[in-house]
């Protein structure tokens, strides 16, 4: 296990990490560090949120952590690096979790042979539920994979993935959460517009992704049988689902997919 981490970057994502790590007891409060770019505010907040160190010098943050976890956007990832790579050595591992942005062109940043392996994870890490993708670099070990693996497992389950794949797993995990939010705003909309109250359509929105979701886990069908099964000839669902498909509902998601995903593919092209 490893026994100091530090996080470059203090965002959302770095604050979902983080709080999932501590609530599972991966790392214990003092081995993490975390510093940004420049929100002092913001660092402040999370070290008395969390009871946390935070330090905006980076060389100290960096100097004797065993994981650096790079969570910065990744347009910000050239310089992140470029205040960092002078203070890491080859028995560290680096973990970008940017979107788009290939451990070969991790690795060309860096300009050494350090291990770097990449991840996308989601938000749900905070809740301990995250999706997680890891791929491994050309000097990542077998061994830095597993302490990958390890990790992000803490928050969820974590996955190894061939690197190709990460676009796709970015369009669909890494911003998935996103999609299913946005079904629940639209759907909370329409419930509230009918006269429901704000918390009981709220209540029963939660329940009802949640067991669609345990159903999907646990019954071992396919979504469309499970679908079918809700689906009594000529009643509620079936004109529901009729009003989706002339809202063309299965080819948005398809463009929202394929447009994450091209996205992440022009992100990682930026360099
Ligand atoms: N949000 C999500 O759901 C997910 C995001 N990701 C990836 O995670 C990464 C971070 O995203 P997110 O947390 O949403 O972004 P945020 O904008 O919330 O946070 C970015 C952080 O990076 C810091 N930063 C910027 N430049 C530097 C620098 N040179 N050195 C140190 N820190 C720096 C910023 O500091 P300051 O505020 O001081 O500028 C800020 O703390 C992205 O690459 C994204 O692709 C991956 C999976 C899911
Ligand atoms: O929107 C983004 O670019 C990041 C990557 C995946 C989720 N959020």
């Amino acid at each position: 296990m490893a026994e100091k981490m530090a996080f470059i970057g203090a965002g959302s994502m770095a604050e979902s990490i983080l709080s999932g790590i501590l609530n599972s007891g991966f790392l214990p409060k003092e081995n993490i560090m975390v510093t940004n770019k420049s929100d002092q505010k913001r660092l402040e907040h999370l070290g008395k949120q969390y009871n946390i160190s935070y330090v905006e010098d980076k060389q100290q943050t960096v100097a004797d952590a065993h994981i650096v976890l790079l969570a910065v956007k990744p347009y910000d990832m050239e310089a992140a690096i470029d205040s960092i790579r002078d203070h890491l050595d080859t028995g560290q591992l680096l973990i970008s979790i940017a979107a788009g942005v290939s451990t070969e062109t991790i690795s060309q940043m860096l300009g050494r042979d350090i291990p770097v392996i990449r991840a996308m994870p989601n938000t749900s890490a905070a809740a301990g539920a995250s999706a997680t993708a890891i791929t491994r670099g050309k000097f990542a070990t077998e061994d830095h994979l597993a302490t990958a693996l390890e990790l992000f497992s803490t928050l969820g389950t974590a996955t190894e993935v061939a690197e190709e794949d990460m676009h796709t797993v970015t369009a669909i995990a890494g911003s998935g959460p996103a999609y299913v939010y946005y079904l629940v705003e639209s759907m909370e909309a329409a419930a509230i517009e009918a006269g429901l109250n704000k918390q009981t359509a709220q209540e029963l929105l939660i329940q009802t992704i949640a067991g669609a979701a345990e159903m999907l886990r646990s019954s071992g069908e396919d979504p469309s049988k499970l679908r079918e099964n809700v689906t009594s000839p000529g009643g509620t669902t079936q004109a529901g689902l009729e009003a989706l498909d002339q809202g063309h509902f299965r080819e948005a998601v398809m463009n929202c997919v394929t447009s994450a995903r091209e996205r992440s593919i022009e992100l990682g092209k930026t360099f």
